[in-house]
């Protein structure tokens, strides 16, 4: 081990590791076809990612115009469906990124994910893009139960603890572009980094992350940087 200062790395997964909204959009505006619906666009529907599928089309359900209480219940499984069996080929990892994570190797820091996708998504979704062996663990939204995915702390303590650690005590840090992921770090007591570049909801210095980066260069000098305030 160098003197890096942080044995652990979370990733928020998508608008982080990897741009996922093409995707995302083609199983939003597929199953808003299917509801008589007109669609929306990527950049509509990227705010509505980050607190996991059902959220995300509840809340294009109501922007695209439905009105029928009925409509989550019955369109969740056809947008499942449809995200399960074409996730993959169309979700680029952000530039920089593998750069950052053979460093990261380099230095034997331990890499893991913290999404709030489902964890079969998650894990098949990294297959899919050939980087599921270079993470220590996958921690999906309903890995921890009902209640517990981020912002709650409960996932990214059992992160810490799937690489080897022990929660509130082991060197780790976060990396994410919403403010459940920084709710999250924080409330495990640990720092984490948003990215510029991911699905915002807000004007990224409102997220109160402990620093910003706008490409994956800059993640492992920022982090130095966190780790010495
Ligand atoms: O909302 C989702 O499906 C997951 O989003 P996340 O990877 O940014 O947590
Ligand atoms: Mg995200």
């Amino acid at each position: 081990m160098t003197g890096f200062p942080y044995q652990i790395i979370g990733f928020d997964l998508d608008g982080t590791l990897l741009d996922t909204s093409p995707e995302l959009t083609a199983s939003v505006n597929h199953t808003l076809g299917l509801a008589g619906l007109p669609p929306l666009t990527q950049e509509e529907i990227k705010p509505m990612v980050g607190l996991g599928a059902k959220h995300m089309l509840q809340v294009g359900l109501e922007r695209a115009g439905n009105t029928d209480p009925q409509a989550l219940r019955e369109y969740l499984p056809i947008l499942l469906d449809h995200y399960g069996d074409n996730l993959g080929s169309g979700s680029p990892p952000y530039p920089g990124l593998l750069d950052a994570m053979a460093r990261f190797d380099s230095m034997g820091v331990k890499l893991a994910i913290v999404t709030n996708k489902y964890e079969r998504f998650a894990i098949k979704l990294l297959t899919e893009v050939g980087l599921i062996d270079r993470f220590a663990c996958v921690i999906g939204g309903d890995t921890m139960g009902k209640g517990k995915s981020k912002p709650d702390r409960a996932p990214i303590d059992e992160m810490i603890r799937r690489c080897g650690g022990q929660p509130g005590t082991t060197p780790a840090a976060f990396i994410g572009d919403s403010i459940y992921d920084v709710m999250a770090a924080h409330n495990a007591g640990i720092p984490c980094v948003a990215v510029s570049f991911g699905f915002l909801h807000q004007p990224v210095d409102e997220l109160g992350a402990d620093a910003i980066i706008d490409h994956y260069d800059e993640f492992i000098p920022t982090l130095e940087r966190i780790a010495a305030k």
